[in-house]
């Protein structure tokens, strides 16, 4: 299964552009979606779920053209949007059969499919309260429970992880893991460490435009060999602000610790080589293209 989009391009209004000629490929497995705060990544979520249309460009799933046949798309669809809303005098069971109706699944294996969902996303307990009782956390467990409802082939999950729990984060890591060899899934976050222990391939990207997608290594390597850190005094930060890009700096009693990526090609003296992140990628691709 392969997703293939084209110089996609929305335009929100005369000044505001969502995404701009943004090309992309996306196979079976988990891609996450990594970029600041207007990056696209909502855009691009909702226009593959076909809530919105671009303005330009083409998307094809399996050849098929999504933009003029949206619901070759929506009948293998999981979606989560950001600001999923709840009906909040429903319990967890009369939501999931009240969208289960709205996707026409239904059958004699719909009680049991609800049932495990409830179980996947730990909601088994809860199940016959008002939804509106619920937590941040749990009303985002049970959006997540009914986008896997009609047994999705392509799945989208915007910002996902907000207001999870540790705990409950690593159940939705597990959840996709069990899914990812049948599925496209794509997640977006602007949390790095989401993403990192999530994603097989990370797309990011800023002001709508595709800054790079690749495996995470092959992402990592971009800075690999450049990240460094060093313990200074107060008075050599600026110093080494104005030759390097800090990455993270970090008090230790008197001395900060300043993690940095070279811009010279050489360490500061005393600096040691670290292994390059995640998180150092995206900091170097992010802040050094505007
Ligand atoms: N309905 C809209 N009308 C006008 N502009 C919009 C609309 N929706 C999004 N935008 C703009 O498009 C750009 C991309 O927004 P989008 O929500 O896709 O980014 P994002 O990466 O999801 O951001 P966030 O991490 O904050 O959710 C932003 O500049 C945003 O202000």
């Amino acid at each position: 299964m392969s997703l293939v989009i084209k110089k996609l391009t929305k335009q929100y209004n005369q000044h505001k552009s969502g995404l701009t000629d943004y090309s992309i490929t996306i196979e079976k497995g988990v891609l996450g979606l990594l970029g600041p705060n207007g990056a696209g990544k909502s855009t691009l979520m909702k226009i593959i779920a076909t809530i919105s249309k671009p303005t330009k460009g083409t998307l094809f799933l399996d050849g098929e053209d999504i933009v003029a046949n949206p619901d070759k798309i929506r009948k293998i669809l999981g979606y989560l949007p950001q600001d999923f809303g709840v009906y909040p005098n429903l319990n967890a069971y009369e939501f999931l059969e009240y969208i289960a109706a709205m996707k026409g699944v239904g059958g004699s294996g719909l009680r049991k499919r609800i049932d495990l969902l409830l179980e996947g996303v730990n909601l088994t307990a809860d199940a016959k309260r008002p939804i509106g009782t619920y937590s941040g956390g749990m009303k985002q467990r049970i959006g997540i429970a009914q986008a896997l409802l009609n047994d999705p082939k392509v799945l989208i999950f915007d910002e996902p992880t907000v207001g999870l729990d540790p705990e409950e984060r690593v159940r939705f890591r597990q959840l996709i893991s069990d899914l990812a060899d049948d599925c496209i899934i794509i997640l977006s976050s602007h949390i790095v460490s989401d993403i990192e222990t999530i994603a097989d391939e990370v797309a990011i990207m800023k002001n709508g435009i595709l800054l790079n997608k690749a495996a995470q290594p092959d992402i990592i390597k971009l800075v690999d060999g450049k990240v460094f850190e060093v313990l200074v005094s107060n008075d050599e930060i600026a110093g080494i602000r104005t030759k390097h890009q800090v990455i993270d700096t970090s008090r230790q009693k008197d001395k900060t610790r300043i993690r940095f990526i070279t811009r010279t090609g050489q360490p500061e003296m005393g600096a040691i080589a670290v292994n390059a992140s995640l998180e150092d990628a995206y900091l170097f691709l992010t802040q050094n293209n505007n």
